[in-house]
């Protein structure tokens, strides 16, 4: 099948725009991509550093070019229940790189951010920023340059998109991303949000809050809704970087193992020492992203990647803007109802037919470039497969099923849950925003209220407390941007105003600040651009003014006239609260230099 015209038309612009930056990109990855081992600059001191180590035999290897040697880049922590099963990876990566005739090294570790430790409290003001350190601190693991292609080991939020960029800065290297998988299915993420409410209500104490936390991130994994963590691992499937049928295989199971085992074995395959040298600067172009992007929109996945996304093409050359994600959310249906746009979790995706299923689906609608580089090989059909242990404990792959497990989890493009994808982008004199529509009843997408002005999330948890909520609003909550405080998620509001909601109250949310991937059934219009603290709009709405937040034709205003709002004073918010603590005072050259969130909020300039 034939990738649809419309797609296609946005690809070709895309390109179309990157055309010098991408080409000075790829001049930089052929001139790096060298003949040989790429140790073989090292002088013979760095050599000796690099493997003193390692066995006789290994250094013999390494003194040579023949042998290929990995860069293992590792996220572990015990934080992050997504990447505990990190811990024990390097051991069986070495262990099969040597079986494979190959080396394997950890190149280094990143930092790693758990954004449900820190949601609601100081350290999410770091959690943006982590991204682009966990970039800079992969960049030092492989500037050791002893390595031939590089394993990534990462999963969550940040992590994904900051080893993404990390590739694609080493372009030259192959890539190969190995998942962790979900963890089990626990209590189902809308009863652990009812007792939340009933929790915020006083209807229920502490002890049954945590007792409901607790049941539902329970064990190793990724957390089961469908938010970044696992929109990362979508995107890594569709843009050929996990291998086939990696993404939602459960940890501590055979064939969890077999899958690192063989990602191992093909990430040595890949190297310019094997024959099939496939660098990922090369490997992903305009197409993958577009993939991506698609992907991003037929699941409902994450908000945040309309500002990682970008941030990621950026690395490689690439333009991608939000009208680009706005116009392919048009053309893309929705094909997967998973929390928090429906009641299932990722397990019951995977089980309905997964990313296998999804990516046949997509393919067959003509909604994907199937022509496409991935660590697998030529084309994206080898990816509507999927994954399974064989007798002898290796890895096989069976053709996706024909028909969904589940098509109230995941559909056919036939019966899609919506004709347009789970994200819009907003404009209008408020500047511009994102707002997850896959999560948003119909009947909610379009609200008009008075504004209800705050420059902080407790702000808002106050009113709520002191009874000021039981009525329709628009909360407007600015000074949240990158460069005010590190643009936090402020996920803790959807308890609050998931509460007012269900009274019957229009509320909606609008800032400048960032939410969670789960995030959900409040209409949200995020990442306002400009931010507040940059002079936008945004800071200069004031309560009672009518706010129109209209997520079907794409608009969102404040109706007052326009020459009336720009003569309204500059607002001033004192900020000095969220310049020390918790590490906030080692991030101001960050919170200074960081873009735009819809330029990919990047520490390194915009795209
Ligand atoms: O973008 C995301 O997907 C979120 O940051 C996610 O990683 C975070 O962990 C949730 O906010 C936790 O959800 P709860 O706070 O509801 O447990
Ligand atoms: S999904 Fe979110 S809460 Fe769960 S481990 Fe990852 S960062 Fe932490």
């Amino acid at each position: 099948m034939t990738t649809r015209n419309d797609i296609q038309a946005i690809t070709e612009r895309i390109r179309e725009r990157s055309k010098v930056s991408r080409e000075i990109y790829l001049d930089r990855v052929n001139a790096a991509a060298g003949k040989t081992a790429n140790r073989g600059v090292l002088s013979c001191g760095n050599l000796a550093h690099g493997f003193a180590v390692c066995s006789p035999s290994e250094k013999i290897a390494l003194g040579g070019d023949k042998v290929a040697n990995l860069g293992i880049i590792t996220s572990y922590n015990d934080m992050l229940s997504a990447h505990q099963p990190f811990e024990t990876y390097p051991q069986l990566i070495k262990d099969a790189a040597r079986e494979a005739g190959g080396i394997a090294q950890v190149a280094g570790g990143v930092p790693a951010m758990c954004d449900g430790v820190t949601q609601g409290q100081p350290g999410m003001e770091l959690s943006l920023f982590s991204r682009d350190v966990i970039a800079m601190s992969a960049a030092i693991g492989l500037s050791h340059n002893m390595f031939d292609a590089a394993v990534y080991l990462g999963v969550c939020d940040k992590i994904v998109p900051g080893l993404v960029i990390a590739a694609l800065t080493f372009g030259h290297l192959p890539a190969v991303f190995v998942p962790a998988g979900p963890m089990t299915s626990g209590l189902p993420n809308d009863e652990k949000a009812k007792v939340r409410q009933l929790y915020a209500e006083g209807k229920v104490g502490r002890a049954e809050l945590l007792e409901a936390e607790s049941k539902s991130y329970h064990g190793p994994g990724t957390c089961t809704f469908y938010g970044t963590a696992n929109s990362n691992q979508m995107l890594m499937e569709i843009m050929g970087l996990h291998t086939p049928g990696a993404s939602f295989v459960n940890p501590g199971t055979p064939l969890r193992d077999a899958l690192t085992r063989e990602a191992t074995r093909r990430a040595l395959a890949i190297t310019h020492l094997g024959n099939a040298y496939t660098p990922v600067g090369r490997m992903i172009d305009e197409r993958s992203v577009v993939n991506g992007v698609v992907g991003l929109h037929a699941t409902g996945g994450s908000t945040n990647h309309t500002i990682h996304l970008i941030a990621m093409a950026a690395a490689a050359g690439i333009r991608l803007t939000w009208q680009d994600i706005s116009d392919l959310s048009d053309a893309v249906p929705l094909l997967a109802r998973v929390y928090p746009n429906g009641l299932s979790d990722v397990n019951h995706f995977q089980a309905a037919g997964g990313m296998g299923f999804l990516i046949r689906e997509l393919l067959d609608a003509g909604l994907l470039h199937e022509d496409v580089q991935t660590v697998w090989g030529e084309g994206l059909r080898p990816y509507a497969v999927e994954a399974k242990l064989g007798a002898d404990g290796s890895v096989v792959r069976e053709a996706a099923p024909k028909v969904s497990g589940d098509e109230k989890v995941l559909a056919p493009a036939a019966k899609a849950f919506q004709p347009t994808g789970g994200l819009k982008v907003l404009g209008g004199n408020l500047g511009h925003a994102i707002i997850k529509t896959s999560a948003v009843k119909p009947e909610r997408r379009i609200i008009e209220a008075p504004a209800l002005v705050f420059d902080s999330q407790q702000g808002l948890n106050d009113a709520f407390k002191a009874g000021l909520l039981d009525r329709d609003f628009i909360a407007v909550i600015r000074f949240q941007g990158p460069k005010a405080n590190g643009m936090p998620e402020l996920h803790k509001l959807t308890t609050v105003l998931g509460i007012l909601q269900d009274r019957g109250h229009k509320v909606a949310l609008v800032t400048d600040g960032r939410m969670s991937g789960a995030s959900g059934k409040v209409p949200a219009a995020i990442h306002v651009t400009p931010e507040a603290l940059e002079g936008g709009p945004i800071g200069r709405v004031h309560d009672g003014d009518i706010v129109r937040l209209d997520a079907e034709v794409g608009t969102l205003e404040v109706l007052v006239p326009a020459g009336d709002l720009a003569l309204r004073p500059e607002p001033v918010c004192d900020l000095s609260g969220n310049e020390h603590g918790m590490g906030r005072e080692l991030f101001a050259g960050f919170r200074q230099m960081a873009g735009r969130a819809d330029h990919g909020a990047s520490a390194f300039g915009t795209a």
